[in-house]
């Protein structure tokens, strides 16, 4: 069992954990954070919230029963509820003489390197000041194409741009079971994962009207979070106290996901996760193998076809033969150039674009396999 000496945290609270039985926000649950985040603190770790919640708080204030099905309702509540939330955090803070600070990310706002670089700093300057940043994916404006949608997916990509050591999510369950503990009652807890892929088919959709997501997206933050060389820590909300005590022993019970042993660094996290994607290249199986197996740069001849419209520099995905994506990297050629040298000898590729010296389609070090080769060694 792992023993943990974190010194920076990313704390994801879902709605589930923050919706009080008649509606509206749980108070009692907002001022147990801060005094938690407070407490953790004075011991010399700093913590990084990521929380859910403005919808609920919007429900509450416009007194509806259920959850807006479409995307403009669920913005207006969001809108309502947002300032709620935030307002509630502050005060709890303050109680403890802390300062919040409200940070909304939009899926956009990660997905060029600079606005990512931009949104580190500014997240950086924030712990330097000791002030707590409290992270909610800006529902407001987000486009439905271009937008999280879950907090679980945003909250590893922020331990991943705050080096955290861990991440912890907080949910209404006490942590990944082989099954919907809230649909099969013989459903086993599971306290250790070492491998995302491997549990994948146990998780299920969301446990109450609020939540989103539910275990998939759950598992998809563990799998991003993991491969940043980042653990990540799944907790029943009950428990969250017993994370004061999280570098005295072996922390609370709950799952625990292993982070890989290569991870993934800088600018190949934010091609394999926060980057956009514009299209994607199909690759033969000698070129699918010089990648994975070699860690080789992509040639034009080992491309089969292409699809989507990217220009050069844009992010493409490179898929094998059966489909699946072998990794995703930048592309040194736009969809049309790429269409034009595809299953060519690199030599041959000057007289067709002459102002293109380079020989890689995508090169390895703009590249990052989206298949965890270490947790197959
Ligand atoms: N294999 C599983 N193990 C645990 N919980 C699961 C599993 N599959 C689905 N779930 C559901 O996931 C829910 C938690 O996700 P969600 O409702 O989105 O909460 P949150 O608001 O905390 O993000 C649980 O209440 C549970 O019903
Ligand atoms: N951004 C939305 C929450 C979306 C979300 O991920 O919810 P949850 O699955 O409860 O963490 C809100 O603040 O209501």
């Amino acid at each position: 069992m792992t023993k943990f000496s974190a010194r920076r945290l990313v704390l994801k609270i879902g709605s589930s954990s923050l919706n009080h039985p008649q509606g509206g926000l749980d108070d009692q649950a907002i001022a147990e954070v801060a005094e938690v985040i407070a407490g953790l603190r004075q011991t010399g770790v700093e913590c990084v919230l990521v929380t859910s919640g403005a919808v609920a708080a919007g429900m509450g204030q416009l007194q509806l029963q259920t959850r807006p099905r479409d995307l403009a309702g669920k913005q207006a509540v969001a809108a309502v509820g947002q300032g709620v939330l935030i307002e509630k955090y502050a005060q709890n803070l303050e109680r403890h003489g802390l300062v919040g600070a409200q940070v909304l990310l939009s899926r956009i706002d990660l997905a060029e390197a600079s606005r990512y670089h931009n949104a580190q700093n500014t997240l950086e300057k924030l712990l330097r000041l000791q002030v707590v940043p409290i992270i909610n994916e800006n529902d407001t404006v987000a486009i439905e194409e271009l937008c999280f949608g879950d907090n679980d997916s945003l909250s590893a990509l922020v331990a991943g741009l705050v080096h955290a050591d861990l991440l912890v999510i907080l949910t209404d369950v006490d942590g990944l079971y082989t099954a919907n503990p809230k649909k099969d009652p013989s459903a086993q807890l599971i306290e250790e994962v070492d491998d995302v892929s491997a549990v994948e088919m146990m998780a299920g959709g969301a446990g109450s009207i609020l939540g989103t997501g539910g275990m998939l997206t759950k598992l998809r933050a563990a799998k991003i979070a993991t491969r940043f060389g980042i653990g990540m820590f799944l907790l029943n909300f009950k428990r969250i106290r017993e994370l004061l005590r999280l570098n005295e022993n072996r922390g609370p019970k709950g799952t625990y996901f292993q982070p890989v042993k290569h991870r993934l660094a800088g600018r190949k996290r934010w091609i394999a996760y926060a980057g956009l994607t514009e299209g994607s290249i199909q690759i033969d199986e000698g070129a699918a193998k010089a990648l994975v197996e070699e860690g080789k740069s992509l040639l034009a001849k080992g491309i089969k076809w292409t699809e989507g419209t990217w220009e050069r520099k844009e992010i493409v995905r490179i898929m094998n033969l059966q489909g699946e994506e072998v990794a995703r990297g930048v592309a040194e050629l736009s969809r049309e150039e790429v269409e034009l040298v595809k299953g060519l000898h690199s030599e041959k590729i000057q007289g067709l674009i002459p102002d293109f010296l380079g020989e890689e389609v995508v090169h390895r070090d703009n590249m990052t396999l989206m298949i965890d080769i270490s947790s197959q060694c």
